[in-house]
């Protein structure tokens, strides 16, 4: 059996173009145009060519696109005065801080000083005591996006078992709340998970995002299971160059699932996607407009 695929691109690209028609229609209706700030301290590689992508996506759905590139030494008192400042700005409805901060910033400082309603990422302690509680929250963007293909694939995740690996504030904790909310019954495990490979092999629904390449190889994997894989691994290649792998060994895993999520272009793309959603959502909200459907849970 060869598993069907989770297109996250192909999703993610549709996501966009019903996101495009709730910006037009916002501005026609209102006069108002949606306005995402995202923040990058430092010359991080990998977060230069994301914060690079979410500016020309924001622009290309029709919305505002702030950035503010500050460099590696920035305080912590001149990045909170700039939070403050763009919480206070009308025209922005979102915020996001680019993570990992340099090692001298206190990323949870940083991220509580975000105006809730504006906290498109989802991190804030109030959107993470919102969530856990089942309240309206705003949702992180993985979590949202790996929900959203699920959903899709399945239809109701009621009674699957998922097995959530890896416990990190971003992904692993939020997308077991997540799925718990979908009636699943969810297991998060780790690194120090006693018999790892016995406990995935109970999942209907394996989310790995444990930040090691091709740790999950196929044998680990119950026959028509689904895989979403949240990883991004760069490894070296034969020839010298590097290439992008996920935290499951895809091609056994493949071979065993009944659906997984490839990487790249499964959970990626669908980050950003879902980043574009929250930031509308939070433009309703922030205005006392209905919410478009579909673009949260
Ligand atoms: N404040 C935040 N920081 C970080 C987040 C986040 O959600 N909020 N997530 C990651 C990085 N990230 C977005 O910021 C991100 C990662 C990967 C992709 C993506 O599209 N990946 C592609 C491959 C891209 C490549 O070739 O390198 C794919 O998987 O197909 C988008 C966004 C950490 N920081």
């Amino acid at each position: 059996m060869k598993a069907h695929v989770l297109d996250g691109k192909a999703f993610a690209a549709k996501l966009r173009v019903t996101i495009a028609g709730h910006v037009a229609a916002l501005h026609q209706a209102q006069g108002i145009v949606p306005g995402l700030a995202v923040v990058l301290v430092g010359e991080d590689p990998a977060s230069q060519v994301y914060v690079r992508s979410k500016g020309k996506m924001t622009r290309e759905v029709g919305m505002q696109s702030f950035e503010h590139r500050l460099p590696d030494t920035t305080s912590e008192a001149d990045l909170l005065a700039l939070i403050a400042q763009l919480n206070a700005d009308p025209a922005v409805h979102g915020i996001l801080v680019q993570l990992p901060l340099p090692g001298h910033l206190n990323s949870d400082l940083v991220i509580n000083s975000i105006d809730p309603a504006k906290d498109v990422d989802g991190f804030h302690i109030s959107n993470v005591g919102l969530l856990g509680t089942g309240q309206k929250a705003m949702v992180p963007c993985t979590p949202l996006g790996c929900l959203m293909l699920l959903r899709d694939h399945h239809g109701s995740l009621a009674g699957k078992h998922a097995v959530v690996i890896g416990r990190s504030n971003i992904v692993g904790k939020p997308m077991a709340q997540l799925l718990l909310g979908d009636s699943c019954t969810v297991t998060i495990a780790h690194s120090r998970t006693a018999d790892l490979a016995a406990m995935v092999r109970q999942a209907d629904i394996v989310v790995a995002a444990v930040g090691r390449a091709q740790m999950v190889p196929g044998d680990w994997i119950k026959p028509g299971a689904t895989v979403v894989d949240v990883g991004i691994n760069r490894i070296a290649t034969d020839d010298g160059g590097t290439r992008l792998v996920g935290d499951v060994d895809y091609d056994s895993c493949a071979a065993v699932a009944g659906a997984i999520a490839p990487v790249p272009g499964g959970v990626g793309p669908m980050t950003i996607a879902c980043l574009l959603a929250n930031t509308v959502t939070a433009c309703c909200r922030a205005n006392g407009l209905a919410e478009p459907a579909g673009l949260t849970v």
